[in-house]
């Protein structure tokens, strides 16, 4: 089996166990009750400079454990000091060591965007999502048959969610855009086989319209990968690892902000 048939076995395990706890309709009641989220495209938009997506980290398939994050919302308020666009939070346990309540302590200590990091295949994690407070949600394609697809994104936008539609190759950025995304996220990560391969963006960018998001995720080591990512056209980067491991959060995310504004000016 590969990694992501693997994690998502056990998400949709862990999936009938909250279900019987909280049904659906006690969402849903929840999501109406706090609103729409936060309208993503335009925050995320690089018309004035490359956005950095700063991400609540403690560990991942390809590296093992990378941090040991106590307080995720002290962490998510270095982030957005540091000028971070959106705060992705991983709430995966057992490959992440993440969980919902990472959600809630990070939606109590930031304004910017929140996204639900997870690995999204039934319409009850939407509600579930929108109810812990995020704004945007992952939907990654190579998870999710194309009519499946389709009913997550409608439904996202339906109750207030900006899907941030994640892609690996031309296939699956067709299909997103067939599905009506407008925000595209380039993993450069093979989710199946984990090999990183930081040409993807460049490769697929051009294939995404104009008016559509384009997000570079992964594999971000630095500043330089950032201003190499705004030159080829990314309006945000999502980043993990190098924000988690680096020390000094709020520093290494003020940097990677710093270089997509250098660049970006620089291409004017
Ligand atoms: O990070 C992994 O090893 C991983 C493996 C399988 C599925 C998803 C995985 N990560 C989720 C992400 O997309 C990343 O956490 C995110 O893009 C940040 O990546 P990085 O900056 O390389 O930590």
């Amino acid at each position: 089996m590969n990694t992501l048939d693997d994690i998502i076995g056990a998400v949709r395990k862990d999936l009938t166990a909250r279900r019987r706890l909280i049904p659906e309709a006690e969402l849903s009641d929840q999501v109406a009750e706090v609103g729409p989220g936060l309208d993503c495209a335009a925050l995320l938009s690089g018309t004035d400079g490359l956005k950095v997506i700063a991400e609540v980290k403690r560990s991942s398939p390809a590296k093992g454990n990378l941090a040991d994050i106590l307080d995720p919302g002290g962490l998510a308020a270095e982030y957005e000091a540091g000028g971070a666009a959106a705060i992705s939070v991983l709430t995966e346990r057992h490959r992440f060591g993440g969980c919902l309540a990472d959600l809630d302590a990070v939606g109590a200590r930031v304004r910017v965007p929140l996204l639900r990091k997870d690995f999204i295949v039934d319409p009850y994690q939407l509600w579930e999502s929108r109810a812990h407070g995020a704004d945007l949600v992952l939907l990654i394609v190579a998870a999710l048959e194309q009519p499946l697809l389709a009913e997550l994104l409608a439904l996202a936008a339906e109750i207030g969610l900006t899907p941030l539609v994640e892609v690996h190759d031309e296939t699956e950025v067709k299909r997103a855009l067939d599905a009506g995304a407008w925000v595209i996220g380039v993993n450069a990560r093979d989710l199946r086989t984990l090999e990183m391969d930081r040409g993807t963006f460049a490769r697929l960018a051009p294939e995404i319209p104009d008016g559509v998001v384009r997000i570079a995720e992964s594999g971000i080591r630095g500043p330089q990968d950032a201003a190499d990512y705004a030159a080829q056209g990314a309006d945000a980067i999502l980043v993990g690892e190098s924000v988690v491991t680096g020390g000094d959060s709020k520093r290494a995310v003020a940097a990677l902000v710093e270089a997509g504004r250098q660049r970006g000016r620089a291409l004017r």
